[in-house]
């Protein structure tokens, strides 16, 4: 499990030892992790320090401080370092130690014509002649700042100091920083990407939680002409430098994983005291590479996750496993409306993955022809043409390639009005979205949408002066946490929006032991909660699990996110089988509320309904790589449930 919070989050627990004057060692603690990583990465292309060659890319804040003190350890430790500046500022102490350990400095300009200073135009190459010609240990060792018994430097520590920054902010004072940036040898974006492409590993420590919107500027250009270059000549099968990012990617939001700009696209990520909601979902995620959490000291005052990821070890640890005193029933039936005629397929698509996932019992509800044709293929589905208020199950499955055929729509319906817990996937979102302008549906009801069918339900919230406008896929995909706890905000159900990331919201206000970070505004109007104002008789089910558990409200979201999924999944009919698999696990939690306690505390009580969403999409995940990359058509993904949680 990682626990990621906002960077707000992380100030207020750095800040009681800022106020302590910790601040330089917190740095120290931060740089030496971001010098271990930058280490291994040069160590695993060369097998030496000596002789590599490293670029850092430092912003004008801390984040920059800490690449430009690992820019001094490294070159310490024999590598050859060029610091781009790419702000008017630079942090003052670490500035001072890169370039005391022998670092070499130069400062980004818009181009060379522009550019003033030596070396502005026709010398572009210099920051590079040097970098390559500097020996190692010149400057460096005994020149280094003095340390503490900690780690810490003594060097530069005091007034306007790390933990100072917020309130005099050293890297603003108007002696030395912005001279000393101003003394650096300029160069300008073509030569700032030769100096990058030249280089064994490139340092990103141009903004981290303090940044406010996307790169902009010359390290925008910068950025994107490097991304480009690597495009072209990964094509082309040639070496590129490595690259890690200090804290988080530059550009990428620490808060959302928003990347509004150019991102340089990290193949690792180094971290400190936590991991950041921007690391674990998109797109912030797809740039972030192999995420490090370094600890820094201030682990013991951190605040609550504001998403909890959940990893494929967590899931394979928490799957509800049969004991000996269980029964077909105890474990959990499941209820699938699905397939009509244009699409018979997903039918069978989710219920093989249901059995496939372990379910206790699988009922399907269809015409003939769709009965024939699921039990082809899994003969254990009992099948009947029964409506739902006719059957006993503990959990309904509805949706699955439900499509212009009017009795599979009613019996859509049907469970949507149901007491039980229900994954509504596919054809039954609109039927969802329709239903909550008469109730909002619970945190027992999982919508599946993928960024497209969010947007569509958002239409018809906004239809029913739910929310203010509508909401465009690509928005949806631009911040798809943001949206999913919008969505479960509006709806009261527990939304899981598929994608590259899965993110899973869920109005979750009762879970023992989880206060969520992130409170949304709540509704202006009330409305009741379709699973307290009753639906389905509660006569015709047992599964009364759901209805013991606490009402939610709606101000307060719990957050998971699950990764880890292969890009193959991107076919027609994945979307079926993780529905089918998502159907089992919430069978067997509706009556069993601490069947998840395993992935924390959060996911008891009402928290079990978004956690059986994660666990459902980790497994997705997993069967997606069980036998290496490469296609994986659902009917080969439903085999690979069962071989994931087969143990030897
Ligand atoms: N938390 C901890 O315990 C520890 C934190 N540590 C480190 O501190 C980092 C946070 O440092 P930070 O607060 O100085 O912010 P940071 O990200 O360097 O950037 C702020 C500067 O950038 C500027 N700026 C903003 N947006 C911009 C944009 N779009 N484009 C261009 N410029 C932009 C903004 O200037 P402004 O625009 O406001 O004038 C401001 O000067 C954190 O990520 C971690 O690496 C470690 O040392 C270990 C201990
Ligand atoms: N690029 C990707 N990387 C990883 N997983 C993906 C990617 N694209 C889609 N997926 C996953 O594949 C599934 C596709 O679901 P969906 O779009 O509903 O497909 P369908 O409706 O055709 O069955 C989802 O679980 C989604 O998270």
């Amino acid at each position: 499990m990682i626990d990621a919070r906002s960077g707000e989050s992380i100030r207020r627990a750095e800040q009681p030892l800022l106020d302590e004057g910790q601040g330089d060692a917190l740095m120290h603690r931060a740089a030496r992790g971001l010098t271990r990583e930058c280490e291994a990465q040069l160590r695993a292309g060369s097998g030496a320090l000596g002789g590599t060659r490293a670029v850092v890319l430092v912003g004008p804040g801390n984040n920059g401080g800490d690449g430009l003190w690992a820019g001094a350890f490294l070159r310490r430790g024999g590598v050859a370092v060029v610091a781009v500046l790419t702000g008017s500022r630079a942090h003052e102490a670490g500035l001072e130690a890169f370039r005391r350990a022998g670092g070499v400095v130069t400062r980004l300009v818009e181009d060379a014509v522009r550019g003033h200073g030596p070396g502005a135009a026709g010398e572009q190459g210099g920051a590079a002649r040097d970098a390559a010609g500097a020996s190692p240990g010149n400057g460096a060792g005994s020149d280094g700042p003095a340390t503490d018994g900690t780690g810490a430097a003594t060097h530069g520590a005091g007034a306007g100091g790390h933990g100072s920054r917020r309130t005099g902010d050293r890297t603003a004072t108007a002696d030395s920083p912005a001279e000393a940036v101003a003394a650096a040898e300029p160069v300008d974006v073509a030569g700032a990407a030769e100096l990058l492409w030249a280089a064994d590993l490139v340092v990103d420590a141009v903004l981290g939680t303090g940044a406010s919107g996307g790169l902009r500027g010359p390290v925008a250009d910068l950025v994107r002409e490097f991304e480009e270059r690597r495009g072209r000549d990964a094509r082309a099968g040639q070496r590129r430098p490595r690259v890690v990012a200090c804290d988080i990617v530059s550009g990428v939001s620490a808060d959302t994983g928003q990347s509004p700009g150019p991102v340089l696209t990290a193949d690792a990520t180094v971290t400190f005291g936590s991991a950041k909601t921007g690391h674990v979902v998109s797109p912030g995620e797809q740039a972030t590479g192999a995420l490090t959490v370094v600890s820094i000291g201030i682990e013991d005052l951190l605040g609550p996750a504001a998403v909890h990821r959940v990893e494929h070890r967590d899931v394979l640890e928490a799957w509800p496993r049969p004991t000996a005193t269980d029964t077909k029933y105890s474990r959990g039936v499941l209820g699938v409306v699905a397939g009509a005629p244009s699409y018979p397929g997903a039918a069978i698509m989710c219920t093989q993955a249901a059995v496939n996932a372990g379910a206790g019992m699988v009922r399907f509800l269809g015409d003939a022809a769709a009965r024939a044709m699921v039990l082809t293929r899994s003969p254990e589905v009992v099948c009947s043409d029964d409506q739902p208020w006719d059957v006993h199950v503990q959990a309904w499955l509805a949706g699955p390639g439900v499509v212009g055929d009017e009795s599979q729509a009613a019996r859509v319906q049907a469970v949507i009005e149901a007491a039980e817990p229900a994954v509504l996937d596919a054809g039954a979102l609109d039927a969802a979205a329709r239903s909550v302008a008469d109730a909002r549906l619970g945190p027992h009801k999982v919508l599946t949408p993928h960024a497209g069918e969010l947007s569509q339900i958002f239409d018809w919230l906004h239809g029913f002066g739910l929310c203010e406008a509508g909401v465009e896929r690509t928005e949806i995909e631009a911040n798809p946490l943001h949206w999913a706890r919008e969505a479960a905000r509006l709806t009261g159900a527990t939304v899981l929006l598929k994608g590259a990331t899965t993110v899973i919201a869920s109005p979750v206000a009762s879970a023992p032991g989880h206060r969520a970070e992130y409170a949304a505004a709540a509704p202006s109007e009330p409305r009741p909660d379709r699973e307290q104002g009753g639906g389905a008789d509660p006569a015709a089910s047992s599964s009364t699990a759901h209805r013991e558990a606490s009402p939610s409200t709606p101000d307060e979201c719990l957050c998971l996110s699950v990764g880890g999924a292969s890009a193959w999944l991107a076919t027609a009919g994945s979307g079926d089988t993780l529905a089918g698999i998502l159907g089992t696990v919430l069978a067997h939690v509706a009556e069993h509320l601490d069947a998840l306690a395993g992935l924390g505390p959060w996911a008891c009580g009402d928290g079990r309904w978004a956690a059986a969403a994660a666990l459902g999409a980790g497994l997705h995940a997993l069967a997606s790589r069980a036998h290496g990359e490469g296609p994986v058509p659902p009917s080969v993904l439903a085999e690979n449930v069962r071989a994931v949680l087969t143990r030897p």
